[in-house]
């Protein structure tokens, strides 16, 4: 597929490779029927067609004919006669490719009921997933890839899990504004082999909704999208590439009364995506892809980060010559379309690559040992078991030294898994010490803003030490203050000082178990290439057997410990985040309340539409205190925000519970007429529930400044 417009790849970040593509559009004419009337479009070559007008009566016949005939180009034509074969190769082979290399890819069909898009659907599902399974059979590491699958339909704005259909109707959930859709609990089936698959397409295809129509006795009357992931494991992280296939429902002329229901849901979507292909044809900077599910859906295939192709079909009968028209019509603006193609790669933090690594050591490990109690087998059945030259004490001899490698491979196995793990453990707290090392460096840049240093560069030169000897210096601000920064910054640069000191331990040590696990490993391997020669028996096999158990047990163990550390890492992270936003908001809440009360102390008075600002902001602080703090909430018993502000005096009737009433008319307030300042809330997050000693309070104004844990509750 050569639709690549820029052609030049650009990296963003950690193997994110984005590059700007067209969409590819192919038009495929379907066999002409024997009842259908004369054939009107007419394949000129592989990139063109033409479609025969209706001449105009008033004119010249055929002069007004050729004049009217219309020419169309697109990436690729395919005539009546081309074959599955060749629209696999042409438009969703490449796509398949990209797959395996973490691009998301989507085909699809568009056209009018009968005009042939199930036909090439069918033909190039099951030959995208045979091609996926060979390719990924023919890799150089065939265990790292996962491929998993998912079918759904949208009949009457309806989802269905083609796959699971008893599940029921399921909603369609958005992340976020500019986010995906995502169907919620739909099913993703682990796909084993091209056979598996083919079974799970035929069952999908056999739940679709189908009917017969003016135009095709067994028509889809939904969409069907077919979504393949392939996932493969690399060094760091996780690559995933997505192939969406999709199969649209036909527009129809008005029919039957029973499908008058569907054909409106139908050509509702389809004029959804028909105007999210014009406006993203027309570059329009918003596109509306809300009205439909279907376009909803689509929104990453249309817009998004994938290779996208559009295979058109029409029919060549004159019967059909409007719907051909528009399709057409439709094809060429789809031409236009741009999408940003990137790959996708999702990193893994280091410690849970060294899961992965762990565990693809082990499978090998276990691959080998299959292969060698295959050989044994093998070679036990060409030589005979029993050797009668071997004497009593030869073969006493033989199993005693036999027992002791067992002990032996036994033993350094679990050594090995020992060393591991405290290689996965040293990790998981070096990967806690950075976390805690930013949290320390969070603190001090709080006090660093708060007093001001880091607009001050004459004072701050961003050294340890100038920080501390310029909180000893004093800025301006009040004695306690000062006494309470140097406090909290000295204990921050002494936190951040024994963290450091702990991860540089953490890396000798992991450096050292490393070097001893290398050994190890080393001597595993020495012995296990002493089996074969020793190994005649079945009870020796069925030792073997039992040692590959054990490493199977082992590897599936780390993999669901790699995945529960994953979801801890994760929780950790947004923690932090949360911490963070939590210490931004907390600021603005500061600044807001400072330049009222400058504005206040000046005797300016604020703004009407300040004003409303300020009260708005009061209430929504309001109800954010009610919900966090419900259990015990009373508005008598909050505090002001600060104890300076309490020397302010309000006017509690007019101010209430802070839903302070703005006036309308004189353009400014009086003091005693501003909502009441309301108490900054304390964050809600697991941490600082958690743990209140890592939690220390500005005395002056409630807020609160994070400091590290202490050693016991990072134990804990
Ligand atoms: N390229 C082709 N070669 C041979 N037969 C075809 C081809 N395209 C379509 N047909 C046949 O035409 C009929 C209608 O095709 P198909 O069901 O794929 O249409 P459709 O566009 O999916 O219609 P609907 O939207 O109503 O589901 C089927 O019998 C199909 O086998």
């Amino acid at each position: 597929m050569t639709q690549s417009s820029s052609g030049s790849d650009k990296f963003h970040g950690s193997g994110r490779s984005v590059s700007e593509e067209k969409l590819m559009v192919a038009v495929r004419v379907r066999p002409l029927r024997a009842d259908e009337g004369p054939r009107i479009v007419h394949v000129v070559s592989d990139k063109m067609l033409v479609l025969e007008e209706e001449a105009d009566m008033r004119k010249d016949v055929l002069r007004q004919r050729r004049v009217n005939d219309k020419h169309y180009i697109y990436d690729r034509v395919f005539a009546e006669e081309s074959t599955q074969e060749e629209v696999y190769e042409a438009v969703c082979a490449p796509l398949v490719g990209d797959t395996l290399n973490g691009i998301a890819g989507a085909i699809f069909a568009y056209g009018a009921t009968g005009a042939g898009k199930t036909h090439t659907m069918t033909g190039l599902m099951s030959r995208a997933l045979n091609h996926l399974f060979t390719s990924i059979g023919e890799s150089d590491e065939p265990n790292s890839f996962e491929v998993k699958m998912s079918y759904i339909e949208i009949y009457n704005e309806n989802i269905r899990d083609l796959l699971n259909p008893g599940a029921g109707f399921l909603e369609l959930r958005d992340e976020g504004s500019s986010g995906p859709s995502i169907v919620a609990g739909l099913s993703e089936i682990r796909a084993e082999n091209a056979t598996h698959v083919a079974e799970l397409l035929a069952k999908g295809d056999r739940s679709r909704t189908a009917e017969s129509t003016y135009a095709n006795q067994h028509s889809s009357r939904g969409h069907a999208l077919l979504s393949v992931s392939v996932s493969k494991t690399v060094t760091k992280g996780v690559q995933r590439g997505r192939l969406f296939l999709i199969d649209l429902a036909g527009s129809e002329r008005a029919g039957a009364r029973a499908r008058r229901l569907e054909g409106a849901h139908i050509n509702r979507s389809l004029l959804a995506l028909g105007n999210c292909i014009m406006a993203l044809s027309g570059g329009a900077r918003y596109v509306n892809y809300r009205d439909s599910k279907l376009t909803r859906l689509l929104r990453e295939v249309l817009g998004g980060r994938c290779r996208t192709a559009m295979v058109a079909h029409v029919s060549p009968a004159a019967g059909h010559r409007d719907t051909t028209r528009s399709t057409l019509h439709y094809a060429q603006r789809a031409s236009a379309i741009t999408n940003k193609v990137e790959r996708e790669f999702i990193e893994t933090p280091m410690h849970l690559s060294q899961y992965r690594t762990v565990i693809s050591e082990l499978r090998e490990e276990i691959a080998r040992l299959k292969t060698k109690m295959r050989d044994d087998r093998t070679k036990s059945r060409e030589e005979p078991i029993i050797d009668e030259t071997i004497s009593k004490e030869e073969s006493e001899e033989n199993s005693a030294h036999l027992k002791s490698l067992r002990e032996a491979i036994v033993s350094t196995f679990k050594q090995q898994m020992r060393l591991r793990r405290r290689l996965m453990e040293l990790d998981s707290h070096l990967l806690g010490l950075a976390l805690d090392a930013e949290r320390q460096h969070a603190a001090i840049s709080h006090w660093e803003a708060r007093f001001n240093r880091l607009y001050k560069p004459i004072n701050f030169t961003g050294s340890r030490m100038s920080t501390q000897q310029s909180y000893r210096g004093g800025g301006g601000s009040s004695g306690s203050e000062r006494a309470e920064a140097e406090v909290s910054v000295e204990q921050a640069w002494a936190e951040l000082a024994a963290v450091e000191r702990e991860q540089e331990a953490a890396r000798t040590e992991r450096l050292r178990v490393e070097r001893q696990l290398e050994q190890v490993r080393l001597r595993g391997a020495q012995l296990e290439q002493e089996l074969p020669a020793h190994i005649s028996s079945g009870p020796e096999r069925e030792v073997l057997a039992l040692v590959c158990r054990v490493h199977e047990l082992e590897a599936d163990k780390l993999a669901l410990q790699g995945e529960r550390a994953a979801r801890s890492h994760e929780l950790r992270r947004r923690d932090l985040a949360l911490q963070r936003r939590d210490a931004q908001r907390r600021l603005t809440d500061e600044i807001i309340t400072r330049q009222r009360r400058a504005l206040e102390e000046y005797g300016a008075g604020a703004q009407a539409d300040l004003a409303q600002l300020y009260e708005l902001y009061q209430q929504e602080i309001h109800a954010s205190t009610y919900t966090e703090t419900n259990e015990y909430y009373s508005p008598y018993r909050l505090p002001p925000i600060s104890t300076s502000m309490s020397e302010l005096t309000w006017s509690e009737s007019s101010s209430g519970s802070g839903r302070g009433s703005s006036s309308g008319s004189g353009g400014t307030f009086a003091l005693d007429r501003l909502p009441q300042l309301a108490p900054t809330p304390r964050p809600r997050t697991r941490y600082s529930q958690a743990s209140a000693t890592t939690l220390k309070r500005y005395s002056s104004d409630d807020s609160l400044v994070i400091t590290a844990p202490r050693a016991s509750d990072r134990a804990a």
